[in-house]
């Protein structure tokens, strides 16, 4: 799940395997069904993997975005929905892993008609695949794939859905690093912190709206003007910097794509946390390795950024909001569990959140 390639590698990985032994996809539990899907009257390219039912039907978002070669999109998609397997286990809901790829740049290649094309392709998994949002996708496209398919969670509240998951997935991640905090610093307190948050899109911002609250200070980095722009506006106090990993940090918060924890970042980060939204942050599992020896605290990323899925299913569910709020804050016990399973038995926080997922995933078999 962790491991990314780079565009001419994934090309190459993929022109020497057979998709069944891709090395993103045969990895135990191994990917159940990888669905291509095209229309050719709206350009939609899409590909939507269901990694994993045992626990419940797959839900995870959609992510569109200008991918540089293809094998970059089958590579992502992968990833993500395996991700999203660890990720509902963990979180304790009964569902399974999925995720699908638009590949396009969504400033130019999105319109209305290929989202309701989507749509059909997502109705045609009758249910095995229930999607929602994520890079690239807002609660305004949910709407518009909705007009395909029932199978779509986060539709905007005038659409008949709870909006977009990402102020609970921001809260998620907070309640994490107030887990990481106590353990790393003794305290939750976060005044005088600085917080690096990388990516202000609708995540990002929203996680620095709570960290300001907080008292910590954020530093932000985005390379998309108008995510800047809408920062600087928000938050005049918060400093935009070009990179936030180089910078002096207490915490690192990854918002934007994965693969950004590399050996060299773990190796230099001044950072005594990482804790962040993105999917797939490190680029290899032995990363953490680094990152241990030089006592930097990484909590996963599928612990930490669980409350979209939570608000998802909560509201597939029709639970109350105040139940979906309540679960995304027990991140916080569930995020300070791990890393004192992590502690107590002498193994990463990787391999203490695995140890939760294999449970749950052995009591479904
Ligand atoms: N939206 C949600 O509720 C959830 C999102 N996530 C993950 O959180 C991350 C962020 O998601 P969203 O905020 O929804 O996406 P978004 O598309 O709204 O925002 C991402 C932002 O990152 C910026 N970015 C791209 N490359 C960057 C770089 N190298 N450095 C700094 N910024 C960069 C983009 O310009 C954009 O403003 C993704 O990895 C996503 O998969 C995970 C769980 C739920
Ligand atoms: O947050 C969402 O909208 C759905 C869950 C998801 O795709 C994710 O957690 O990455």
């Amino acid at each position: 799940m962790t491991t990314a390639h780079s565009s001419s590698e994934a090309t190459r990985v993929l022109a020497q395997t057979s998709v069944f032994s891709h090395p993103d996809m045969s990895i135990d539990p191994p990917h159940e069904q990888v669905v291509f899907c095209r229309d050719a009257e709206t350009g939609l390219r899409a590909i939507i993997a269901v990694h994993n039912t045992a626990l419940g039907p797959a839900l995870g978002g959609t992510r569109m975005y200008p991918y540089a070669a293809e094998a970059d999109a089958v590579g992502d998609v992968l990833r993500l929905s395996r991700g999203m397997t660890f990720k509902s286990a963990a979180a304790g809901l009964d569902l399974g892993g999925g995720k699908a790829v638009i590949i396009g740049d969504p400033a130019v290649h999105k319109s209305p008609d290929l989202l309701r094309a989507y749509g059909r392709f997502v109705d045609t998994l009758g249910g095995r695949y229930i999607t929602a949002g994520d890079v690239g996708t807002t609660s305004d496209d949910m709407d518009l794939i909705g007009e395909g398919t029932s199978y779509v969670a986060s539709k905007t509240v005038a659409g008949g859905g709870w909006g977009d998951t990402a102020p609970m997935t921001a809260l998620g991640v907070f309640y994490s690093l107030l887990a990481a905090a106590e353990r790393v610093w003794g305290s939750a307190d976060l005044t005088g912190r600085t917080v690096g948050v990388e990516g202000v899109g609708k995540v990002g911002v929203q996680l620095a709206d709570l960290l300001t609250g907080a008292g910590a200070t954020v530093l932000a980095a985005d390379p998309y003007a108008p995510a800047r722009e809408a920062f600087a506006a928000r938050f005049p106090q918060a400093r935009i910097v070009d990179d936030v990993r180089s910078a002096q940090l207490d915490v690192y918060a990854p918002c934007a794509m994965g693969g950004t924890v590399t050996e060299t970042l773990a190796g230099e980060t001044a950072a005594a946390i990482i804790c962040g939204a993105a999917n797939n942050q490190l680029t290899s599992p032995s990363v953490e390795q680094v990152l241990g020896a030089r006592g930097v605290t990484w909590v996963p990323d599928y612990i930490a950024n669980a409350g979209g899925v939570i608000q998802a299913f909560g509201e597939q569910q029709n639970w109350t909001r105040d139940r979906a709020q309540e679960k995304v804050e027990a991140l916080r016990d569930r995020a300070g569990h791990v890393l004192d399973t992590a502690a107590s038995k002498k193994i990463t926080c990787g391999d203490a959140a695995r140890l939760i997922v294999a449970e749950r995933l052995s009591q479904a078999r």
